[in-house]
């Protein structure tokens, strides 16, 4: 051994040895500096147990959306429409729900939280009765969470964690009320969850009289608060029916007016097609499940039957590709074979997946959703072609609304959709987000602080639909950042906000010849006598003359409203009065110089003539700065709202 590592193991020896001496001998006498070994491999074993995922999320409820009573209110509504909403759907049924949020206790706190007890009833296909008791009291149970298919709900797990956290905060049972059909009982459940077992406890069950022909209504008592603004309960259901435009829904909220969405589409939305995965972005481990989920075939049939878009000659190039046999057992596949084979099913040229797996919301009825919420003048909207990210087809969709009574200064309005739900928490951690603040929106008119939202009266819908969206949590509130995802997000803003910039480009246009014709308009009635005077022809002729060869200045004199002392409107003849704002235009230097000396060419110049209307109706525009909103009233009929 060399000479420095033996002189380190010396000493490394003489500092353990008596540490370890130390040690066994606190043990022994139970006392001692070192801490006594308390427990063994023995010991512990006999503390290891399984974990129920309702005890987890007992623990863990904010990885679920409950984290405060605010969201928690949010969370339970949300679970329970996005449930309806997707029933309704798959049951081909135009979805009507009622939602009532109703304050039931006093304030338990200082934050402000009180007890609420949320019902959301529905009018989709009910519940057979031995299923209501799992769904809705058993975490992770569902319907959703074993196909690749576009729905709200994916995990199985949404509404139970709501019974569960107002279980949790009022010891309260979650009601159900469910009904399958015109003739049929109505089922009244009153359930409990028993979170050791994460198994359902039934209460109560008996059979009620219910005046609907079917559907569901789930009534949860939770400790809540009640809150306004972007993250409330309100502002979801009114971005929910922007993006479900066949949805009709009234609301109850705990105070004030009922609020009433009815319908602006009477047609439910294509039903989505489920699908098998796609071979492109599929991962090695889930190909290896695949093949050994599948005894008694070979792996040619794997790859045939539970792929997408492989035909049995792309089977056999992927066989090749890989150097296995197509004939081999799928079951039996290993180690090497298996990489071979997931290198060459990413290889090979396949057709991307079919369109109707997703069905996105559609560039119309977005704006459609767009005009339900804002007044604006300005819609556009777009739906990119499908896309693919790790085997999942998504669509992206952006759509925009400008000007109208949104609001001039504020940092545009961003709302957020997957699979038509809308996203109001962790816009920072959002794929969506990110594609927001990544385009560059000066490029399109709009002031952008730095890294910053656009400013102005715009508001920007994204919605990504696609048969799994990958989502940061459980929770479900951002998108994670998958390349392909942004990519598409990235060029669908874009898209838009080019058509945004060409018609504030165009607008600005029609403002500055505007403001050109009110220059010109103001000396018509000096130029027109300048001229008659040196063609010996009457004034008003050659002023006549000035008007019709300037159709669109006729037109805007003609437009001058009424005054209200009954005079009537001017005459498109007749000299308009001169345009007042906060910088006139500068008079001719001639008439300018003789009205300042009071000379004799000043005195024959004729005097501005009668003020017809306020001036200030009158006034051309200010020139609109780069960015800044532009004014309403539109003088060209071409350049009316673009949708
Ligand atoms: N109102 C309803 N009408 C009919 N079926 C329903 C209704 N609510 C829930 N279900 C059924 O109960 C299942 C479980 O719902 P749950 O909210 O727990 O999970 P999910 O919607 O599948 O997924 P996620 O956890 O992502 O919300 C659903 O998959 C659906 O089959």
């Amino acid at each position: 051994m060399p000479k420095r590592a033996a002189k380190a193991s010396e000493r490394i020896e003489s500092e353990e040895t008596p540490a370890v001496e130390e040690a066994a001998s606190a043990a022994a006498s139970g006392s001692g500096t070192r801490p006594a070994r308390r427990a063994t491999a023995e010991t512990m074993a006999s503390r290891q147990r399984e974990i129920s995922v309702s005890e987890f999320f007992t623990k863990n409820r904010h990885l679920l959306g409950f984290d405060n009573p605010a969201k928690a209110l949010l969370t339970t509504v949300k679970e329970a429409v996005d449930n309806s909403l997707d029933a309704c759907e798959e049951a081909g049924i135009l979805p009507d729900l009622i939602v009532e949020v109703k304050e039931v206790g006093n304030p338990t706190n200082a934050s402000g939280a009180s007890r609420f007890r949320v019902s959301i009833e529905d009018n989709g296909p009910g519940i057979v009765k031995p299923q209501i008791a799992k769904i809705f009291a058993k975490l992770l149970y569902g319907s959703k969470f074993h196909r690749l298919k576009q729905s709200r709900g994916q995990q199985g797990i949404g509404i139970s964690a709501a019974g569960l956290y107002g279980q949790l905060t009022t010891g309260r049972p979650v009601v159900i009320i469910s009904k399958i059909g015109k003739g049929r009982p109505a089922h009244r459940i009153e359930l409990r969850i028993d979170t050791k077992r994460n198994h359902p406890d039934v209460l109560k069950d008996e059979i009620v009289e219910w005046d609907k022909e079917h559907g569901t209504r789930v009534e949860i008592e939770l400790v809540a608060a009640y809150r306004g603004g972007r993250t409330g309960v309100e502002a979801y259901l009114e971005q929910t029916v922007v993006a479900n435009p066949h949805l009709g829904l009234t609301y109850h909220p705990p105070k004030g007016e009922v609020l009433s969405f009815p319908r602006v589409a009477n047609e439910l939305p294509r039903e989505a097609e489920e699908i098998k995965p796609h071979p492109h972005g599929v991962e090695l481990g889930m190909l290896l499940r695949m093949l050994h989920d599948s005894p008694g075939k070979s792996v040619k049939q794997v790859l045939i039957d539970d792929f997408s878009r492989i035909s049995p000659a792309l089977a056999d190039q992927v066989c090749e590709l890989a150097k296995v046999k197509p004939k081999t057992s799928a079951a039996s596949i290993v180690g090497d074979d298996v990489d071979r084979l997931h290198k060459a099913l990413g290889e090979v040229k396949v057709k991307a997946p079919s369109a109707s797996c997703v069905v996105p919301i559609g560039e119309e009825l977005l704006i459609e959703g767009l005009k339900r919420r804002f007044k604006a003048d300005f819609y556009v909207s777009t739906t990119r072609p499908p896309s693919v990210y790790r085997g999942n087809p998504f669509v992206v969709e952006v759509g925009l609304a400008y000007g109208g009574e949104l609001p001039t200064d504020d940092p545009a309005d961003v709302m957020r959709f997957a699979n038509r739900v809308p996203l109001q928490y962790q816009p920072k951690a959002c794929a969506i987000s990110e594609a927001i603040y990544d385009t560059n929106w000066r490029s399109y008119e709009l002031q952008q602080p730095r890294g910053a939202l656009p400013l102005g009266p715009l508001a920007v819908v994204v919605h990504l639909a696609s048969v799994w969206v990958p989502f940061t949590s459980e929770a479900k509130e951002a998108v994670a950042h998958y390349d392909e995802l942004l990519r598409e997000m990235k060029l669908a803003v874009q898209e838009c906000g080019r058509k945004l910039g060409a018609h504030l480009r165009a607008r600005e246009r029609a403002v500055s010849e505007q403001k050109r014709l009110h220059l010109f308009q103001r000396y018509i009635p000096e130029v027109a006598e300048a001229i008659g005077a040196i063609l010996s022809k009457p004034k008003d002729a050659v002023q006549q003359s000035f008007y019709s060869a300037l159709p669109n200045f006729v037109r805007i004199v003609q437009e001058q409203p009424e005054k209200p002392d009954g005079e009537g409107s001017p005459a498109p003849s007749e000299p308009p009065p001169p345009a007042s704002g906060s910088e006139p235009p500068p008079a001719p230097p001639k008439a300018a110089a003789a009205a300042k000396k009071g000379s004799a060419s000043a005195k024959k110049a004729p005097p501005p003539p009668p003020a017809k209307a306020p001036p200030t109706k009158k006034a051309p525009p200010p020139p609109p700065k780069k960015g800044a909103p532009l004014p309403k009233k539109r003088t060209k009929p071409e350049l009316r709202t673009q949708v």
